[in-house]
């Protein structure tokens, strides 16, 4: 390992105004210069980004009561990266306080969507499909009861559920780049129906059936459940922001005892093994989405701010870690995994938002000047649209 260069001269020069109260009491960072200021934007871009990224596509599987539109290989591969980044957090001694709130951020919103998709696809279908058999027995006696002559129309019959549902920077020492970058990125679009390929290839009269039978699935489970993650994390945040600022106090012990930056291995294959998940992850979303010919119950939202998230990631990196306030090169080198998973991951979202406009607009157009008539074509964009 390299020795950690003296904190103390760090930054020294550049120092030129007091440190700023609420930064330096919440975030434990001082900013000094505009370029400082910059890069802690850029950082809290991101972290507010990330931290209602995941938010749309809550709201999106709860009006379909589906989790079907994301995909939830992607969503396991962001938990099994965010578990690799927060070690990386807690193991790197020069972590920003805004990179590991923000990886606690996602982490725990990503694990509420994951659960809400288990709960959708696979709790709620389990559950119903063992309600269904009783009722499928009645509905046998009532339609054997309907085929006798002398039974009346209205008496025989009984409409059975169909429960299945369709489916940085510190001033006292050497700040790894990689705190601020850290604090990535996803979008979402609030009470938007989404409305799939495979629904527009339906014709219109079986399109309207399913709009007349919505699947009625109690709402309460699923918003009890959002509603106590979000009503505990503000004191779990809490509880773990001092818990943090304890590891800080720690780690900046450890930086005083001369322990080394640059060269920690552990840091780096957890950096790299990171990024291959996260950039590995977005691959199962955009087959979804082609496989599917389909963006039906996909929150383009969430891509959005992912997007934003990653770009002001990358700004905060630039901006000032890499570029400004490290002048030697190879600084650089441990930062690699973050910043070419932020940036490959924004050559990703991109694509991945261009498929949903591809699908959602371009697509449908195509369908609706495919129509026969008239009168259908219209109608058609309205069942679309709606
Ligand atoms: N659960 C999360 N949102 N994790 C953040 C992932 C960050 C990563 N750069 C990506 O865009 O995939």
């Amino acid at each position: 390992m390299k020795p950690r260069p003296p904190i103390s001269h760090a930054y020294r020069p550049r120092e030129r105004k007091p440190c700023v109260g609420w930064v330096k009491k919440y975030f434990n960072d001082c900013l000094c210069d505009l370029k400082d200021e910059i890069s802690f934007g850029c950082g809290l871009v991101s972290l507010i980004s990330w931290g209602v990224a995941d938010i749309p596509q809550v709201i999106t599987n709860f009006q379909t009561k589906s989790g079907h539109g994301v995909s939830l290989t992607f969503l396991l591969t962001w938990i099994v990266g965010d578990i690799c980044n927060l070690l990386g957090c807690i193991l790197e001694p020069v972590t920003l306080p805004t990179q590991f709130y923000t990886a606690l951020l996602y982490t725990i919103s990503t694990v509420v969507l994951v659960w809400q998709c288990i709960y959708y696809d696979h709790i709620c279908r389990w559950w119903k499909s063992k309600k269904k058999e009783p009722e499928e027995t009645v509905g046998e006696d009532a339609k054997s009861q309907a085929a006798a002559p002398i039974t009346k129309s209205h008496e025989s019959t009984i409409s059975i559920p169909r429960w299945a549902s369709p489916s940085p920077h510190r001033k006292s020492y050497y700040m790894s780049a990689r705190s601020l970058a850290r604090s990535g990125p996803s979008a979402m679009q609030l009470n938007e129906s989404s409305s799939s390929s495979d629904d527009e290839a339906l014709p219109v009269s079986s399109k309207k059936t399913v709009s007349a039978q919505p699947i009625r699935i109690p709402r309460s489970v699923g918003c009890g459940a959002i509603a106590a993650t979000s009503l505990n994390l503000p004191y779990q945040t809490m509880a773990l922001m001092e818990g943090y600022m304890e590891i800080s106090m720690f780690k900046q012990l450890q930086v005083k005892q001369d322990v080394g930056v640059d060269e920690n291995t552990y840091e780096m294959i957890l950096g790299w093994m990171m990024a291959a998940i996260y950039l590995g992850g977005r691959i199962p979303q955009i087959w979804l989405n082609i496989k599917r010919g389909s963006v039906e119950g996909l929150n383009p939202l969430m891509f959005v701010l992912a997007l934003v998230a990653n770009i002001a990631y990358v700004g905060s990196l630039f901006g000032c870690n890499i570029v400004v306030r490290t002048t030697e090169r190879e600084k650089i080198k441990p930062n690699m995994p973050w910043l070419l998973d932020a940036v490959v991951c924004v050559a990703l979202d991109s694509s991945i938002i261009l498929h949903y406009i591809y699908y959602k607009y371009i697509k449908r157009k195509k369908i609706t000047r495919g129509g026969e008539e008239g009168e259908y074509t219209e109608e058609a964009v309205k069942l679309l649209l709606s």
